[in-house]
């Protein structure tokens, strides 16, 4: 861990506070993988201790932390149990930030209560046929009378079956017409409610064994006209509105790979010390010592980038696209190589599951994948540095050729 880092007297007693209690954490990670089971009892204590919900503002019962604050917190955990990490990403960030920004008084009522009460909301995106193509989603909310009746599948949900707070995407449907994207919020009570709101199946995984990634299906699932989270814009821009409210989210998975990162160089430096060959510690080996300095190195540069993208936050606690997907490609892929270096340095020791690297090596995989993917993100970092819009799709730079074009644009290209 490097110093102050510019940190007020706050914050670093808050990362204090937070490293204390994410020993407990350390101390049942392995468990949590073992047994794949979500951890409660922590994520009751972090409830307690003011990590969960550390992100509402104080008009809604939380201390109205920033995302810096929440970055803090979120390596702490992270560097010891990944998956407690992540509770503390979704717990401040992403859904609930969407919320806080856009929703009506009873809907920021009901969120903060439920992440200040340890709920990590699940956010509700991804389908079977629309992965990194999110706007190419089925599912669909269909407005009858003064209630909304929802129809789809979504897939890789983090929490489904633990989550109470959903922030469900949806294609928009009015008089049979398509509208635009929305974002309709729904709570799930326990087993079986509300009715229309089934986990279907919860998907086995590499790592992040105690989070349940799970299928759900949303069969004629009915949602009250008040429970429709509404952005500035209209229904035609309410998956941009949203979406950059995910920014926030991006930025705590880019926390979780910093903290991963971070935990297994700590582990590693350690080991090196420790381990002695040829008579010697191992740490007096040149070839180690560059291992280790690269590590070091790689963390630093990736905390740089994360602090950098959470105080871009803006007053709706968003961070700037840009910066959120410039820490998230390099923190998850750093992520990936420093796990991995580090289970090196232990040697045998390190891929046997009696010690953490495996596990840490694990974990780290998924953040170039979930939350956008590398290649998805340098996408869009292309996009703004170029200035540009980068279709994706075959008929997309049609579309802005022609736009271009009635903007008067082509001629000076
Ligand atoms: C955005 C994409 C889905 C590409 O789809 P399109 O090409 O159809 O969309 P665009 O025209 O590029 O964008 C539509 C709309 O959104 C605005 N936008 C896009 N990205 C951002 C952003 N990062 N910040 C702010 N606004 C954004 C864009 O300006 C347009 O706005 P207007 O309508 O013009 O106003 C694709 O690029 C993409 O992001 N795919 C990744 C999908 C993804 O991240 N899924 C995450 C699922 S949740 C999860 O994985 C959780 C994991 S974890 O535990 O953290
Ligand atoms: C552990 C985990 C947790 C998740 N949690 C959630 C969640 O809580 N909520 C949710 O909604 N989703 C969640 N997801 C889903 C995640 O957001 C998607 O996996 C991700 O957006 C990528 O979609 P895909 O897996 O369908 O890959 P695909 O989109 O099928 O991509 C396959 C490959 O093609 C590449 N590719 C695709 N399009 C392009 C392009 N235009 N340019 C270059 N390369 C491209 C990708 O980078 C990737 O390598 C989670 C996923 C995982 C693994």
């Amino acid at each position: 861990m490097s110093g102050t880092d510019g940190l007020t007297r706050d914050q670093l007693a808050l990362r204090a506070r937070a490293r204390e209690l994410a020993q407990e954490a350390a101390a049942q990670a392995a468990e949590t993988d073992r047994s794949g089971q979500y951890p409660w009892p922590m994520v009751k204590k972090m409830a307690e201790a003011g990590f969960t919900g550390l992100t509402i503002p104080r008009e809604w019962g939380g201390p109205g932390g920033s995302v810096l604050d929440a970055v803090l917190v979120v390596e702490e955990f992270s560097k010891a149990c990944a998956v407690c990490g992540r509770i503390a990403v979704e717990a401040n960030m992403g859904a609930v930030g969407a919320v806080m920004a856009y929703g009506t008084e009873a809907q920021k009522k009901l969120a903060a209560g439920l992440v200040l009460a340890g709920d990590k909301p699940a956010i509700c995106i991804t389908e079977p046929e629309a992965g990194s193509a999110a706007t190419e989603m089925a599912t669909t909310a269909e407005r009858r009378g003064d209630r909304w009746v929802i129809n789809g599948r979504k897939t890789w949900i983090t929490g489904g079956g633990v989550s109470r707070l959903h922030l469900i995407f949806a294609r928009v449907m009015e008089d049979g017409a398509f509208k635009g994207i929305g974002g309709f919020l729904v709570v799930r009570d326990g087993e079986g409610r509300p009715e229309g709101l089934v986990v279907s199946r919860r998907i086995p995984s590499l790592g992040l064994c105690g989070m349940p990634e799970a299928e759900l299906e949303f069969r004629e699932l009915e949602v009250a006209d008040d429970m429709v989270l509404r952005a500035p814009g209209g229904w035609q821009r309410g998956f941009g509105r949203l979406i950059d409210a995910y920014n926030g989210q991006r930025v705590g998975a880019a926390t979780v790979a910093l903290g991963l990162a971070a935990g297994a160089y700590e582990h590693a430096v350690g080991r090196a010390n420790d381990r002695r060959q040829f008579g010697r510690p191992i740490a007096e080996f040149q070839g180690l010592g560059w291992m280790l300095a690269d590590m070091s190195i790689e963390v630093e540069a990736a905390r740089a980038l994360v602090h950098r993208a959470a105080r871009s936050a803006g007053p709706a606690g968003f961070p700037d696209r840009l910066a959120a997907a410039q820490a998230k490609v390099f923190a998850s892929e750093m992520a990936i190589r420093v796990t991995n270096t580090a289970l090196q340095v232990w040697g045998a020791a390190g891929y046997s599951r009696d010690n953490p690297m495996e596990r840490y090596l694990r974990d780290a995989r998924m953040f170039a994948i979930a939350g956008g993917t590398a290649q998805v993100l340098r996408n869009q970092v292309a996009e703004q540095i170029l200035g540009r819009k980068l279709p994706q799709t075959r008929d997309g730079f049609l579309r802005v050729i022609a736009e271009e074009g009635a903007a008067g644009k082509l001629a000076a290209d």
